[in-house]
């Protein structure tokens, strides 16, 4: 593997990537890890948890440089013992890449209020629960702290998918509320905005032809990858970047400045007839 980042940037460091089985998750432990840091990767399925240390250390990473874990964020209690896991065996958590996250596409109309509930917790409540275990046992305490939110692109309206929407540009304040309250503390807070358009395991499931409608109407013409929006994680998560806080990086292609990328037929088109 190469890196754009120095070899040994995160030495002594320990990251907790959220959701860090597969795709973003991935990809981003995969540089975090390459980087030096001692890695700790969770998710709802064990199974896609195991794969992603299967891939880890078939990178070479050592077994002791990396944990895994069950855990469901949006579950208060085992947020706690998975923060807790993490602490036991490598001390302190200095990174935090708050991943995890999805959602189902559906017209506002048809949504149930548990269907919005589930997306709600899942990708803001989940979002809180982590970050504030992570800041109150570790990072408020060694008055250190790198915290990453992945959000989408949502500078936009999201139709079809207006839950997540919610949840995420409710992310973004977030992002921006700890970035003073935790200043002092020494913790930085950013977010990343994927475009709606990386190629991975999570697109994987709405199918070419919708990723084909999205390609088209991306600027660069073309989805971007698991490893690009990683990169700009990592960064943001490193020293390298000590001024910037509060922050929400887009890495979509171009995505927000032009194209039809209505997943749901255009109301404007309808009303008009
Ligand atoms: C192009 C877009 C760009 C974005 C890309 C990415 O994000 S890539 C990453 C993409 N990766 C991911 O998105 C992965 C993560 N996403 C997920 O796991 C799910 O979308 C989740 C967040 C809803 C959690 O799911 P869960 O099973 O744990 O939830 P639960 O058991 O708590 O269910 C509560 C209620 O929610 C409703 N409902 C749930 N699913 C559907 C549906 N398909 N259809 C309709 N409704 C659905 C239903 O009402 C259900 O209650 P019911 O009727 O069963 O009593
Ligand atoms: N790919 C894209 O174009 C875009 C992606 N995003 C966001 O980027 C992030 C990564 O997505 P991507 O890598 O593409 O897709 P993936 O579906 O591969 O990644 C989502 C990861 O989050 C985990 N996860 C989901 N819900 C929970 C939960 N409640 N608790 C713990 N872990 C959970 C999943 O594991 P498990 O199922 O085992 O829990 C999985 O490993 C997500 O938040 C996604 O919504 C945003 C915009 C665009």
């Amino acid at each position: 593997m190469q890196s754009l980042f120095a070899a040994g940037l995160f030495s002594d460091q320990v990251a907790l990537v959220t959701g860090g089985g597969s795709g973003i998750g991935l990809a981003t432990a995969r540089e975090l890890a390459y980087l030096g840091a001692r890695v700790a990767i969770c998710g709802r399925k064990m199974d896609k948890v195991e794969a992603g240390l299967a891939a880890l250390a078939a990178d070479g990473i050592p077994a002791e440089r990396m944990l895994g874990g069950s855990c469901d964020i949006r579950e208060p209690d085992q947020v706690s013992a998975f923060v807790g896991q993490v602490l036991e065996r490598f001390g302190r958590v200095d990174v935090l890449v708050n991943n995890a996250g999805g959602q189902f596409p559906t017209p506002a109309e048809g949504m149930s209020p548990k269907g919005w509930e589930a997306v709600i917790r899942n990708n803001l409540n989940g979002t809180f629960f982590m970050t504030r275990e992570v800041a109150t046992r570790a990072m408020i305490p060694a008055k250190r702290g790198r915290i990453v939110n992945v959000t989408a692109m949502v500078v936009r309206g999201f139709p079809g998918m207006s839950h997540t929407g919610a949840a995420r540009a409710g992310v973004e304040n977030l992002t921006r509320s700890l970035a003073v309250e935790w200043a002092t503390h020494g913790i930085r807070v950013n977010a990343v905005a994927p475009g709606n358009n990386i190629r991975s395991s999570g697109t994987a499931q709405y199918g070419e032809a919708l990723l084909e409608v999205t390609r088209k109407a991306t600027p660069l013409m073309r989805l971007g990858t698991p490893e690009e929006v990683a990169r700009v994680i990592v960064f943001l998560a490193s020293d390298q970047n000590d001024f910037v806080t509060g922050a929400v990086w887009g890495v979509d292609g171009g995505q927000p400045l032009w194209g039809d990328i209505w997943s749901i037929p255009d109301p404007q088109a309808e009303a008009k007839g």
